[in-house]
């Protein structure tokens, strides 16, 4: 399945693009008026292969949630419990995700790829559990090739129902106490960079705790042979494994899937970032349907960001994860979108243009 998602990815159209930016023009506004908004939409025209693209929207959330080995190394200070906890309380509609969501009218699923206790059947929930948890990333590796793959896989099949129920946006949502240590491991190896310039504090944490987290990223690329920027396939797919969490691999086929589909992929922080650099080593051309919701307070969400050449629509110092992020930024889309659709032209509308 993963082999055929990959065959199906089709890179950003330059025809499309080309439409796009030159009808952006005709439009009733000063050129350029609309700034990264312009970008956006001729983007989302590319990924599309038409322009105007098509109206993303109905929008769906899908969290994946997982646990982490490496939680035993005191990389955070919250308990494990608290990620099943959490997927119960989305379940529940209590989280700030399903505020954002209900405000943004958007469903949210949950997908259990990884937490660390078995969840009963609830509407809204799906069941992928890879296992219980990875297994300590500083240690050896996370989980096997072949977990990396399942949960890849499971993530694209997440896609693939969102999308066969309708849904013409993706949004990327994750849940996984010790998660930003995976992400800032995942992220030092694909990008390159030194544990240092990709740590942050996740949910929180004082000074003896990040230096201790810093040294856990040191350990992990060097027990697992990790180092310098990854990028054939096969590389990726053993780095995912061995220093990434569950959800980090399902939402990475997450987002193949939706790029698969030619429907629009938000991120939201960092751990997204931190997958979205994974599918980006599996297929450069799956960034070209990817959209940074928003740009996280963690360090490494930039760096992710950088390399992927993406800019972030919303910058509100936002550290939560669940999909926060990526849910404001989807009203954004829309409206860069509607304005293709909606905007009279110069000629349509009798507007004098300024003269050249
Ligand atoms: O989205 C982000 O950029 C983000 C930044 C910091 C923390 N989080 C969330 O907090 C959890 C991980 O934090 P930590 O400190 O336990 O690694 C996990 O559930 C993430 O969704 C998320
Ligand atoms: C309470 C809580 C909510 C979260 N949502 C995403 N990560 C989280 C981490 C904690 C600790």
């Amino acid at each position: 399945m993963l082999a055929e998602t990959l065959a199906a990815i089709r890179p950003a159209d330059p025809g499309a693009i080309a439409a796009a930016r030159a009808y952006q023009d005709r439009l009733t506004k000063p050129r350029g008026s609309l700034g990264a908004l312009e970008e956006l939409a001729v983007r989302l025209a590319g990924a599309a292969g038409t322009s105007p693209p098509p109206m993303p929207e109905p929008a769906a959330l899908a969290i994946f949630a997982g646990d982490h080995g490496v939680h035993t190394r005191g990389v955070t200070p919250w308990p494990q419990e608290v990620t099943v906890q959490m997927v119960a309380n989305f379940l529940a509609g209590g989280a700030v995700a399903n505020a954002f969501a209900a405000q943004a009218g958007v469903p949210v699923t949950v997908v259990d790829v990884g937490v660390a206790a078995d969840l009963p059947d609830a509407p809204g929930l799906v069941k992928q559990k890879i296992a219980y948890g990875t297994d300590d990333l500083s240690k050896g590796p996370a989980m096997s090739v072949d977990q990396a793959v399942r949960a890849l896989e499971a993530g694209i099949t997440v896609a693939r129902d969102l999308v066969a129920s309708g849904a013409r946006c993706l949004i990327t949502g994750d849940m996984g106490i010790a998660n930003t240590t995976a992400s800032a491991a995942l992220i030092a190896v694909f990008a390159g960079r030194d544990p240092a310039e990709v740590t942050g504090r996740g949910t929180g944490i004082d000074d003896a705790t990040y230096q201790l987290k810093v040294d856990v990223v040191r350990d992990a690329l060097r027990t697992n042979g990790l180092s310098g920027a990854m990028t054939a396939p096969s590389e990726a797919l053993r780095a995912l494994a061995a220093v990434g969490g569950f959800e980090h691999a399902a939402l990475a086929g997450f987002i193949l899937g939706g790029a698969a589909a030619r429907v629009p992929v938000i991120l939201d922080g960092v751990i997204a970032g931190a997958a979205a650099l994974v599918a980006a080593a599996l297929d450069p051309a799956a960034t070209d349907h990817c959209v940074a919701g928003h740009r996280s307070a963690e360090p490494g969400h930039t760096v992710a960001l950088d390399h992927l050449g993406l800019h972030p629509l919303v910058d509100l110092e936002l550290r939560l994860g669940e999909g926060s992020g990526g849910l404001l930024a989807h009203p954004i889309l829309c409206a860069a979108v509607r304005v293709m659709h909606d905007v009279a032209t110069f000629d349509s509308a009798g507007v004098t243009e300024k003269p050249v």
